[in-house]
Protein backbone atom coordinates (compact mmCIF):
# COMPACT_ATOMS: atom_id res chain seq x y z
CA UNK A 1 0.00 0.00 0.00
CA UNK A 2 1.17 3.42 -0.96
CA UNK A 3 1.51 6.17 1.85
CA UNK A 4 -1.37 8.27 -0.04
CA UNK A 5 -3.85 5.50 -0.72
CA UNK A 6 -6.96 5.85 1.08
CA UNK A 7 -6.03 9.44 2.06
CA UNK A 8 -6.98 12.87 0.25
CA UNK A 9 -3.69 14.26 -1.64
CA UNK A 10 -3.10 18.01 -1.36
CA UNK A 11 -1.33 18.90 -4.82
CA UNK A 12 -0.78 21.93 -7.38
CA UNK A 13 -3.67 21.80 -9.36
CA UNK A 14 -4.40 24.83 -12.26
CA UNK A 15 -7.77 26.47 -11.14
CA UNK A 16 -10.57 28.15 -13.34
CA UNK A 17 -12.21 30.28 -10.59
CA UNK A 18 -14.27 31.71 -13.53
CA UNK A 19 -15.03 32.31 -17.71
CA UNK A 20 -12.21 34.56 -19.42
CA UNK A 21 -9.61 34.76 -16.24
CA UNK A 22 -6.62 33.46 -16.08
CA UNK A 23 -5.90 29.81 -14.29
CA UNK A 24 -4.88 29.84 -10.63
CA UNK A 25 -2.28 27.53 -8.95
CA UNK A 26 -3.47 26.41 -6.09
CA UNK A 27 -3.43 23.98 -3.25
CA UNK A 28 -6.19 21.55 -4.09
CA UNK A 29 -7.19 18.40 -1.75
CA UNK A 30 -8.05 15.45 -4.11
CA UNK A 31 -10.24 12.59 -2.65
CA UNK A 32 -9.13 8.93 -3.00
CA UNK A 33 -11.62 7.02 -5.45
CA UNK A 34 -14.66 6.02 -5.28
CA UNK A 35 -15.95 2.41 -6.04
CA UNK A 36 -14.89 2.33 -9.85
CA UNK A 37 -12.40 5.08 -9.89
CA UNK A 38 -9.46 5.52 -10.51
CA UNK A 39 -6.78 7.98 -8.99
CA UNK A 40 -4.31 9.23 -11.55
CA UNK A 41 -1.13 10.94 -11.13
CA UNK A 42 -1.00 13.06 -14.08
CA UNK A 43 3.09 13.60 -15.52
CA UNK A 44 2.18 15.37 -18.62
CA UNK A 45 -1.18 17.24 -20.30
CA UNK A 46 -1.83 18.48 -23.65
CA UNK A 47 -3.87 21.73 -24.33
CA UNK A 48 -6.82 21.38 -26.60
CA UNK A 49 -8.62 24.00 -28.27
CA UNK A 50 -12.08 22.95 -26.37
CA UNK A 51 -10.23 23.70 -22.98
CA UNK A 52 -9.75 27.55 -24.04
CA UNK A 53 -13.23 27.06 -25.66
CA UNK A 54 -14.82 25.94 -22.19
CA UNK A 55 -12.62 28.36 -20.38
CA UNK A 56 -13.92 31.38 -22.37
CA UNK A 57 -17.63 30.45 -21.62
CA UNK A 58 -19.20 29.64 -24.73
CA UNK A 59 -19.48 26.33 -23.66
CA UNK A 60 -22.99 25.53 -22.97
CA UNK A 61 -21.71 22.58 -20.20
CA UNK A 62 -18.97 24.68 -19.03
CA UNK A 63 -19.19 25.17 -15.58
CA UNK A 64 -17.94 27.07 -12.96
CA UNK A 65 -14.75 26.70 -10.67
CA UNK A 66 -13.51 23.96 -12.36
CA UNK A 67 -10.47 22.16 -12.89
CA UNK A 68 -9.47 21.95 -17.17
CA UNK A 69 -7.18 19.51 -19.16
CA UNK A 70 -8.52 16.17 -21.12
CA UNK A 71 -5.34 15.85 -22.78
CA UNK A 72 -3.36 13.41 -20.41
CA UNK A 73 -1.10 10.79 -19.49
CA UNK A 74 0.28 9.50 -15.99
CA UNK A 75 0.50 6.68 -13.76
CA UNK A 76 -2.10 5.06 -11.27
CA UNK A 77 -1.49 6.32 -7.86
CA UNK A 78 -4.58 3.86 -6.39
CA UNK A 79 -7.66 2.18 -7.30
CA UNK A 80 -11.45 2.25 -5.92
CA UNK A 81 -13.37 -1.10 -5.02
CA UNK A 82 -14.31 -3.07 -7.85
CA UNK A 83 -11.72 -2.04 -10.58
CA UNK A 84 -9.78 -4.67 -12.96
CA UNK A 85 -8.87 -2.47 -16.33
CA UNK A 86 -6.12 -1.27 -14.42
CA UNK A 87 -3.57 -1.18 -11.39
CA UNK A 88 -1.92 1.06 -9.12
CA UNK A 89 1.75 2.02 -11.12
CA UNK A 90 0.08 1.63 -14.26
CA UNK A 91 1.00 3.75 -17.19
CA UNK A 92 -2.34 5.63 -18.23
CA UNK A 93 -4.15 7.61 -20.56
CA UNK A 94 -7.08 9.69 -19.66
CA UNK A 95 -10.40 8.99 -21.88
CA UNK A 96 -12.88 12.08 -22.28
CA UNK A 97 -15.01 9.43 -24.32
CA UNK A 98 -14.84 6.94 -22.46
CA UNK A 99 -15.80 3.30 -23.06
CA UNK A 100 -17.88 0.52 -20.47
CA UNK A 101 -18.16 -2.03 -23.15
CA UNK A 102 -21.78 -2.61 -21.86
CA UNK A 103 -23.80 0.23 -23.08
CA UNK A 104 -26.38 0.67 -25.46
CA UNK A 105 -23.59 2.68 -27.49
CA UNK A 106 -20.70 0.37 -26.71
CA UNK A 107 -22.96 -2.37 -27.70
CA UNK A 108 -24.10 -1.02 -30.49
CA UNK A 109 -21.41 -1.09 -32.97
CA UNK A 110 -21.96 2.00 -34.25
CA UNK A 111 -20.19 4.77 -32.75
CA UNK A 112 -17.63 5.25 -30.11
CA UNK A 113 -19.56 7.39 -27.76
CA UNK A 114 -20.63 5.71 -24.18
CA UNK A 115 -23.34 6.72 -22.85
CA UNK A 116 -22.96 4.90 -19.44
CA UNK A 117 -21.76 8.39 -17.77
CA UNK A 118 -22.20 11.05 -19.97
CA UNK A 119 -24.87 12.78 -18.27
CA UNK A 120 -22.76 13.16 -14.79
CA UNK A 121 -19.27 14.33 -16.95
CA UNK A 122 -21.21 16.98 -18.69
CA UNK A 123 -22.43 18.33 -15.35
CA UNK A 124 -18.75 18.20 -14.11
CA UNK A 125 -19.39 15.70 -11.56
CA UNK A 126 -17.90 11.78 -11.00
CA UNK A 127 -20.90 9.44 -11.87
CA UNK A 128 -22.11 9.65 -8.08
CA UNK A 129 -22.91 13.22 -8.32
CA UNK A 130 -20.03 14.72 -6.48
CA UNK A 131 -16.46 16.14 -6.82
CA UNK A 132 -13.38 14.62 -5.46
CA UNK A 133 -11.83 18.50 -5.87
CA UNK A 134 -11.97 20.67 -2.96
CA UNK A 135 -9.99 23.84 -2.54
CA UNK A 136 -10.25 26.73 -0.13
CA UNK A 137 -12.89 24.92 1.53
CA UNK A 138 -15.01 24.64 -2.02
CA UNK A 139 -15.75 21.44 -4.33
CA UNK A 140 -13.98 22.58 -7.54
CA UNK A 141 -16.01 20.87 -10.52
CA UNK A 142 -14.52 18.02 -12.99
CA UNK A 143 -14.20 18.66 -17.20
CA UNK A 144 -14.65 16.16 -19.19
CA UNK A 145 -14.67 13.39 -16.85
CA UNK A 146 -10.64 13.98 -17.08
CA UNK A 147 -9.58 17.22 -15.38
CA UNK A 148 -5.91 16.85 -16.36
CA UNK A 149 -4.74 19.95 -15.06
CA UNK A 150 -4.63 18.79 -11.66
CA UNK A 151 -1.23 16.78 -10.26
CA UNK A 152 -3.62 13.83 -9.22
CA UNK A 153 -7.31 13.56 -10.56
CA UNK A 154 -9.77 11.11 -10.13
CA UNK A 155 -11.42 9.29 -13.37
CA UNK A 156 -14.10 6.94 -13.61
CA UNK A 157 -12.00 3.60 -14.26
CA UNK A 158 -14.09 3.57 -18.22
CA UNK A 159 -12.15 6.82 -18.79
CA UNK A 160 -8.50 5.94 -18.75
CA UNK A 161 -6.70 2.95 -20.42
CA UNK A 162 -3.55 1.17 -19.58
CA UNK A 163 -0.79 1.52 -22.22
CA UNK A 164 2.62 0.25 -22.78
CA UNK A 165 4.46 1.97 -20.06
CA UNK A 166 7.78 2.20 -22.47
CA UNK A 167 5.92 4.75 -24.84
CA UNK A 168 6.69 8.62 -23.54
CA UNK A 169 3.71 9.77 -21.37
CA UNK A 170 5.44 13.73 -22.61
CA UNK A 171 3.97 12.66 -26.49
CA UNK A 172 1.53 9.70 -25.24
CA UNK A 173 -0.48 12.38 -23.56
CA UNK A 174 -1.54 13.94 -26.94
CA UNK A 175 -3.20 10.83 -27.91
CA UNK A 176 -5.50 11.30 -25.45
CA UNK A 177 -7.29 14.00 -28.11
CA UNK A 178 -5.98 16.23 -30.70
CA UNK A 179 -4.11 13.77 -32.80
CA UNK A 180 -6.29 10.70 -32.36
CA UNK A 181 -9.23 13.00 -32.99
CA UNK A 182 -8.00 13.80 -36.29
CA UNK A 183 -6.21 10.31 -37.32
CA UNK A 184 -9.59 8.67 -36.41
CA UNK A 185 -11.35 10.71 -38.13
CA UNK A 186 -9.59 10.14 -41.70
CA UNK A 187 -9.41 5.92 -40.51
CA UNK A 188 -12.42 5.66 -38.79
CA UNK A 189 -15.36 7.84 -39.42
CA UNK A 190 -14.73 9.03 -42.86
CA UNK A 191 -16.64 6.24 -45.52
CA UNK A 192 -17.26 2.94 -44.15
CA UNK A 193 -13.71 2.00 -42.64
CA UNK A 194 -11.80 5.45 -43.59
CA UNK A 195 -10.23 6.89 -46.58
CA UNK A 196 -10.19 4.27 -49.27
CA UNK A 197 -6.93 4.85 -51.38
CA UNK A 198 -7.24 7.37 -54.29
CA UNK A 199 -10.02 9.72 -52.56
CA UNK A 200 -9.75 13.14 -53.06
CA UNK A 201 -9.83 15.15 -49.23
CA UNK A 202 -9.64 18.28 -48.26
CA UNK A 203 -9.30 19.38 -44.78
CA UNK A 204 -10.41 22.60 -43.44
CA UNK A 205 -7.83 23.95 -40.59
CA UNK A 206 -4.36 22.98 -40.03
CA UNK A 207 -4.25 22.56 -36.71
CA UNK A 208 -2.90 19.29 -34.16
CA UNK A 209 -6.48 18.18 -35.56
CA UNK A 210 -6.64 19.13 -39.20
CA UNK A 211 -2.87 17.75 -39.46
CA UNK A 212 -3.67 14.83 -38.21
CA UNK A 213 -6.54 14.20 -40.38
CA UNK A 214 -3.53 14.83 -43.32
CA UNK A 215 -1.88 12.00 -42.01
CA UNK A 216 -4.46 9.77 -41.45
CA UNK A 217 -5.52 10.43 -45.63
CA UNK A 218 -2.11 10.10 -46.17
CA UNK A 219 -1.55 6.35 -44.34
CA UNK A 220 -4.80 5.67 -46.55
CA UNK A 221 -3.00 6.38 -49.67
CA UNK A 222 -5.73 9.19 -50.89
CA UNK A 223 -4.83 11.22 -53.85
CA UNK A 224 -4.97 14.77 -53.50
CA UNK A 225 -5.27 15.73 -49.56
CA UNK A 226 -6.06 19.69 -50.09
CA UNK A 227 -5.17 21.94 -46.62
CA UNK A 228 -7.53 24.72 -46.65
CA UNK A 229 -6.15 27.52 -43.99
CA UNK A 230 -6.24 31.53 -43.77
CA UNK A 231 -2.64 31.32 -41.99
CA UNK A 232 -0.28 30.73 -44.67
CA UNK A 233 2.02 29.18 -42.22
CA UNK A 234 0.40 26.55 -42.35
CA UNK A 235 1.10 25.58 -45.71
CA UNK A 236 4.36 24.20 -44.54
CA UNK A 237 3.11 22.57 -41.53
CA UNK A 238 0.36 20.94 -44.08
CA UNK A 239 3.04 19.47 -46.16
CA UNK A 240 5.07 18.01 -43.45
CA UNK A 241 2.04 15.60 -42.54
CA UNK A 242 1.04 14.63 -46.51
CA UNK A 243 -0.69 17.35 -47.87
CA UNK A 244 -0.49 17.72 -51.41
CA UNK A 245 -1.87 21.13 -52.05
CA UNK A 246 -2.86 23.94 -49.62
CA UNK A 247 -5.44 27.18 -50.52
CA UNK A 248 -5.59 29.95 -48.67
CA UNK A 249 -9.02 31.32 -49.04
CA UNK A 250 -8.74 34.66 -48.20
CA UNK A 251 -6.00 35.42 -50.79
CA UNK A 252 -5.65 32.69 -53.22
CA UNK A 253 -9.46 32.87 -54.75
CA UNK A 254 -9.91 34.24 -58.22
CA UNK A 255 -12.95 36.32 -58.59
CA UNK A 256 -16.34 34.78 -59.00
CA UNK A 257 -14.68 31.54 -57.17
CA UNK A 258 -15.69 30.51 -53.72
CA UNK A 259 -13.47 27.78 -52.01
CA UNK A 260 -16.18 25.33 -53.16
CA UNK A 261 -15.82 26.32 -56.38
CA UNK A 262 -12.10 26.08 -56.32
CA UNK A 263 -11.69 22.66 -54.66
CA UNK A 264 -14.29 21.39 -57.67
CA UNK A 265 -12.59 22.40 -59.85
CA UNK A 266 -9.29 20.83 -58.56
CA UNK A 267 -10.89 17.26 -57.69
CA UNK A 268 -12.95 16.77 -61.07
CA UNK A 269 -16.39 17.47 -59.56
CA UNK A 270 -15.66 17.88 -55.54
CA UNK A 271 -13.75 15.94 -52.94
CA UNK A 272 -14.71 12.79 -51.73
CA UNK A 273 -13.98 13.67 -48.34
CA UNK A 274 -14.09 17.29 -46.35
CA UNK A 275 -13.07 17.71 -42.51
CA UNK A 276 -13.87 20.89 -40.69
CA UNK A 277 -11.44 21.27 -38.25
CA UNK A 278 -11.92 24.71 -37.14
CA UNK A 279 -15.28 24.80 -35.47
CA UNK A 280 -16.44 27.82 -37.62
CA UNK A 281 -19.98 27.05 -39.01
CA UNK A 282 -19.59 28.93 -42.16
CA UNK A 283 -16.08 26.40 -43.13
CA UNK A 284 -18.96 23.76 -42.28
CA UNK A 285 -20.74 24.98 -44.82
CA UNK A 286 -18.12 25.25 -47.52
CA UNK A 287 -16.59 22.09 -46.45
CA UNK A 288 -20.06 20.07 -47.37
CA UNK A 289 -20.67 22.26 -50.73
CA UNK A 290 -16.90 21.05 -51.57
CA UNK A 291 -18.09 17.78 -51.53
CA UNK A 292 -18.69 15.72 -54.83
CA UNK A 293 -22.83 15.50 -55.92
CA UNK A 294 -24.14 12.10 -55.58
CA UNK A 295 -21.41 10.54 -52.63
CA UNK A 296 -18.87 13.36 -51.29
CA UNK A 297 -18.77 13.63 -47.75
CA UNK A 298 -18.39 15.98 -45.31
CA UNK A 299 -17.08 15.14 -41.56
CA UNK A 300 -17.55 18.03 -38.98
CA UNK A 301 -15.02 17.39 -36.12
CA UNK A 302 -14.67 21.48 -34.90
CA UNK A 303 -16.63 22.34 -31.61
CA UNK A 304 -18.59 25.60 -32.55
CA UNK A 305 -19.63 28.28 -30.04
CA UNK A 306 -22.82 27.98 -27.97
CA UNK A 307 -25.60 29.12 -29.73
CA UNK A 308 -24.13 28.60 -33.52
CA UNK A 309 -26.09 26.82 -36.14
CA UNK A 310 -25.06 24.84 -39.22
CA UNK A 311 -27.28 25.65 -42.46
CA UNK A 312 -26.92 24.55 -46.19
CA UNK A 313 -29.51 24.51 -49.18
CA UNK A 314 -31.61 20.74 -48.38
CA UNK A 315 -30.58 20.47 -51.85
CA UNK A 316 -26.90 19.93 -50.99
CA UNK A 317 -27.96 16.56 -49.50
CA UNK A 318 -30.98 15.37 -51.79
CA UNK A 319 -28.13 15.53 -54.62
CA UNK A 320 -26.08 12.26 -52.16
CA UNK A 321 -23.73 14.81 -50.21
CA UNK A 322 -23.41 13.53 -46.64
CA UNK A 323 -22.80 15.92 -43.34
CA UNK A 324 -21.46 13.95 -40.60
CA UNK A 325 -19.08 14.12 -37.71
CA UNK A 326 -17.49 12.56 -34.49
CA UNK A 327 -16.05 12.77 -31.31
CA UNK A 328 -12.32 11.66 -30.56
CA UNK A 329 -12.32 10.31 -34.23
CA UNK A 330 -14.56 7.55 -33.83
CA UNK A 331 -11.96 5.88 -31.62
CA UNK A 332 -12.77 3.54 -28.50
CA UNK A 333 -10.66 4.47 -26.17
CA UNK A 334 -10.32 1.20 -24.17
CA UNK A 335 -10.04 -0.91 -27.08
CA UNK A 336 -8.15 1.18 -29.96
CA UNK A 337 -5.39 3.26 -27.88
CA UNK A 338 -2.85 0.46 -27.73
CA UNK A 339 -2.71 0.18 -31.70
CA UNK A 340 -1.91 3.88 -31.79
CA UNK A 341 0.43 3.61 -29.47
CA UNK A 342 2.05 0.62 -31.29
CA UNK A 343 2.38 2.72 -34.53
CA UNK A 344 3.81 5.90 -32.39
CA UNK A 345 6.41 3.08 -31.17
CA UNK A 346 6.84 1.70 -34.61
CA UNK A 347 7.97 4.80 -36.15
CA UNK A 348 4.18 4.59 -38.17
CA UNK A 349 2.22 7.27 -36.77
CA UNK A 350 3.93 10.84 -36.15
CA UNK A 351 3.23 12.52 -32.63
CA UNK A 352 6.45 14.15 -31.53
CA UNK A 353 5.98 16.25 -34.54
CA UNK A 354 3.22 18.31 -33.36
CA UNK A 355 5.08 19.31 -29.72
CA UNK A 356 5.88 23.09 -30.66
CA UNK A 357 5.87 24.24 -27.59
CA UNK A 358 6.04 22.97 -23.54
CA UNK A 359 5.67 24.53 -20.43
CA UNK A 360 6.02 23.89 -16.60
CA UNK A 361 2.42 23.73 -14.75
CA UNK A 362 3.11 27.71 -13.60
CA UNK A 363 3.58 28.63 -17.41
CA UNK A 364 0.14 27.06 -17.69
CA UNK A 365 -1.41 30.54 -18.65
CA UNK A 366 1.12 31.29 -21.54
CA UNK A 367 0.58 27.96 -22.75
CA UNK A 368 -3.20 29.15 -23.83
CA UNK A 369 -1.45 32.25 -25.41
CA UNK A 370 0.80 30.97 -27.38
CA UNK A 371 -2.02 29.20 -29.04
CA UNK A 372 -2.91 31.82 -31.17
CA UNK A 373 0.64 31.96 -32.23
CA UNK A 374 -0.22 30.11 -36.38
CA UNK A 375 3.42 28.13 -35.24
CA UNK A 376 2.28 26.59 -32.07
CA UNK A 377 0.69 22.82 -32.80
CA UNK A 378 0.47 22.04 -29.18
CA UNK A 379 1.85 22.85 -26.02
CA UNK A 380 2.94 20.03 -23.32
CA UNK A 381 2.14 20.94 -20.02
CA UNK A 382 4.87 19.21 -17.49
CA UNK A 383 2.35 19.15 -14.14
CA UNK A 384 5.25 17.43 -12.43
CA UNK A 385 7.04 20.72 -12.21
CA UNK A 386 5.81 23.82 -10.67
N1 LIG B 1 -14.80 16.61 -32.21
C1 LIG B 1 -13.78 16.35 -31.42
O1 LIG B 1 -13.68 15.26 -30.84
C2 LIG B 1 -12.72 17.36 -31.22
C3 LIG B 1 -12.87 18.64 -31.66
N2 LIG B 1 -11.87 19.56 -31.50
C4 LIG B 1 -12.10 20.87 -32.08
O2 LIG B 1 -11.46 20.87 -33.36
C5 LIG B 1 -11.12 22.20 -33.73
C6 LIG B 1 -9.68 22.25 -34.19
O3 LIG B 1 -8.80 22.03 -33.11
P1 LIG B 1 -7.24 22.39 -33.26
O4 LIG B 1 -6.66 21.72 -34.45
O5 LIG B 1 -6.62 22.12 -31.95
O6 LIG B 1 -7.38 23.96 -33.53
P2 LIG B 1 -6.40 25.07 -34.17
O7 LIG B 1 -6.96 26.40 -33.80
O8 LIG B 1 -4.99 24.77 -33.81
O9 LIG B 1 -6.55 24.86 -35.73
C7 LIG B 1 -7.54 25.43 -36.49
C8 LIG B 1 -6.90 26.02 -37.75
O10 LIG B 1 -7.97 26.50 -38.57
C9 LIG B 1 -7.60 27.77 -39.06
N3 LIG B 1 -8.80 28.52 -39.44
C10 LIG B 1 -9.53 29.38 -38.69
N4 LIG B 1 -10.55 29.89 -39.43
C11 LIG B 1 -10.45 29.33 -40.65
C12 LIG B 1 -11.20 29.46 -41.85
N5 LIG B 1 -12.22 30.30 -41.92
N6 LIG B 1 -10.83 28.74 -42.93
C13 LIG B 1 -9.76 27.90 -42.86
N7 LIG B 1 -9.00 27.76 -41.75
C14 LIG B 1 -9.33 28.45 -40.67
C15 LIG B 1 -6.84 28.40 -37.92
O11 LIG B 1 -6.08 29.50 -38.37
P3 LIG B 1 -5.72 30.67 -37.29
O12 LIG B 1 -4.69 30.05 -36.39
O13 LIG B 1 -5.18 31.78 -38.13
O14 LIG B 1 -7.01 31.01 -36.59
C16 LIG B 1 -5.99 27.21 -37.50
O15 LIG B 1 -4.83 27.10 -38.30
C17 LIG B 1 -11.45 23.06 -32.51
O16 LIG B 1 -12.72 23.62 -32.72
C18 LIG B 1 -11.49 22.06 -31.37
O17 LIG B 1 -12.27 22.51 -30.31
C19 LIG B 1 -10.67 19.24 -30.93
C20 LIG B 1 -10.47 17.97 -30.48
C21 LIG B 1 -11.49 16.96 -30.50
N1 LIG C 1 -19.98 20.45 -24.46
C1 LIG C 1 -20.14 21.08 -25.73
C2 LIG C 1 -19.52 20.33 -26.84
C3 LIG C 1 -18.06 20.06 -26.67
C4 LIG C 1 -17.70 18.93 -27.58
O1 LIG C 1 -18.23 18.81 -28.66
N2 LIG C 1 -16.77 18.08 -27.16
C5 LIG C 1 -16.33 16.99 -27.99
C6 LIG C 1 -14.95 16.74 -27.76
S1 LIG C 1 -13.94 18.08 -28.16
C7 LIG C 1 -12.48 17.66 -27.61
O2 LIG C 1 -11.55 18.39 -27.59
C8 LIG C 1 -17.08 15.72 -27.66
O3 LIG C 1 -16.55 14.70 -27.26
N3 LIG C 1 -18.34 15.72 -27.85
C9 LIG C 1 -19.16 14.59 -27.61
C10 LIG C 1 -19.71 14.59 -26.23
O4 LIG C 1 -20.42 13.66 -25.88
O5 LIG C 1 -19.43 15.55 -25.49
C11 LIG C 1 -21.57 21.44 -26.03
O6 LIG C 1 -22.43 21.14 -25.21
O7 LIG C 1 -21.79 22.05 -27.09
ZN1 LIG D 1 -9.44 18.18 -27.12
ZN1 LIG E 1 -20.62 2.40 -22.86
Amino acid sequence: MSSTEGKTITCKAAVAWEAGKDLVIEDVEVAPPKAHEVRIQVFYTGVCHTDAYMLSGKDPEGAFPVIAGHEGAGIVESVGEGVTSVKKGDTVVALYTPECKECKFCKSGKTNLCGKIRATQGKGVMPDGTSRFKCKGKDLLHFMGTSTFSQYTVVADISCVAVNPKAPMDRTCLLGCGITTGYGAATITAGKNGIEEGANVAVFGGGCVGLSVIQGAKARKAAKIILVDVNPEKKVWGEKFGATDFVNPSKDLKEGENIQTRLQDMTDGGCDYTFDCTGNVHVMRSALEACHKGWGESIVIGVAAAGQEISTRPFQLVTGRVWKGCAFGGVKGRSQMGELIEDYEAGKLKVDEFITHRQNLSGINQAFHDMHDGNCIRCVVDMRKE
